[in-house]
């Protein structure tokens, strides 16, 4: 089953079975081919189920707006021109439901890649659950942001409470978990999810920095707030988080 839709500022992003990479046995990621990849602006997501594999691969592939859509609008699917692709999304993930058996599905990606939007939308059309780690952990920080908890306890705090959140998760069913950015970093974290489907939302860099330049960088304490133009100093930092990043994906 493949699924694409494609606005009139993109070119059509095909992605075939070779393009497919198993980085384990219930993980998938996808490799944009060069002549897409200045206009392929994601997230494409596809899933690979276990009973899909055995027919071929099941691939559900949404493209999204070229332009920073407000995440209220995506949740709300009341966009009538750019983003029927939410509804899409909404209607492609209910007829992925049944392959499933229940399994979580874990979004991962960099920071700014549309894991809470898309996962919001992605569990209803699932009927699963949703959970944002990020907010798991600031909730066994008695409420304390992300930002607060960098600057509190330290990042290695923050990783520590990310691991225990991932463990705690991987035991239930019926969830689309939107992890951090860095949860990719560390093995056991992998362990974790494996114990359901992960799947990487690849969105190229310039996208993301357009995106985080346009919502500030307050809930994202890796960023330093440089002055200056927001794009040109986000898209310099995430470069360098994607580099460090890249061999977690
Ligand atoms: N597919 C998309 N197309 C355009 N903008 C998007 C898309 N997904 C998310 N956004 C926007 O990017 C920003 C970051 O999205 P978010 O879901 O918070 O990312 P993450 O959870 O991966 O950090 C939000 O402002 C959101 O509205
Ligand atoms: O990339 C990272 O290391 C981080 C990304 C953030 O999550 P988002 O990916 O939801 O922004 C958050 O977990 C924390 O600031 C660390």
């Amino acid at each position: 089953m493949e699924a694409k839709v494609c606005q009139s500022a993109q070119l059509p992003a095909r992605i075939s079975w070779k393009n497919l990479a198993r980085k384990s046995s219930n993980s998938l990621h996808f490799c944009r081919r060069n002549g897409e990849r200045k206009s392929y602006l994601a997230p494409s997501l596809n899933l690979l189920t276990g009973k899909g594999r055995t027919q071929g691969p099941m691939v559900l592939t949404v493209l999204c707006s070229s332009k920073n859509v407000p995440a209220s609008v995506l949740e709300s699917g009341s966009l009538p021109s750019s983003s029927d692709e939410s509804m899409i999304l909404h209607n492609k993930s209910e007829g992925i439901e049944p392959y499933l058996n229940g399994r979580c599905i874990f979004l991962v990606g960099m920071m700014g890649s549309g894991k809470t939007t898309v996962g919001k939308v992605l569990s209803e059309g699932l009927g699963y659950s949703f959970c944002d780690c990020d907010t798991l952990i600031e909730q066994a920080a008695g409420g304390s942001t992300v930002a607060e908890i960098f600057k509190m306890y330290g990042e290695s705090f923050f990783r520590d409470s990310e691991t225990e959140a991932l463990e705690k998760l991987s035991s239930m069913h019926r969830l689309v978990v939107s992890t951090g950015g860095g949860a990719v970093i560390r093995p056991i974290n992998w362990r974790y999810m494996q114990q359901g489907i992960s799947v990487w939302l690849d969105v190229p860099l310039d996208a993301l920095a357009r995106r985080i330049a346009a919502v500030g960088t307050d809930s994202r304490p890796l960023l330093e707030q440089e002055s200056g133009d927001p794009y040109s100093k986000v898209l310099s930092q995430v470069e360098i988080f994607l580099k460090k990043k890249k061999n977690g994906f």
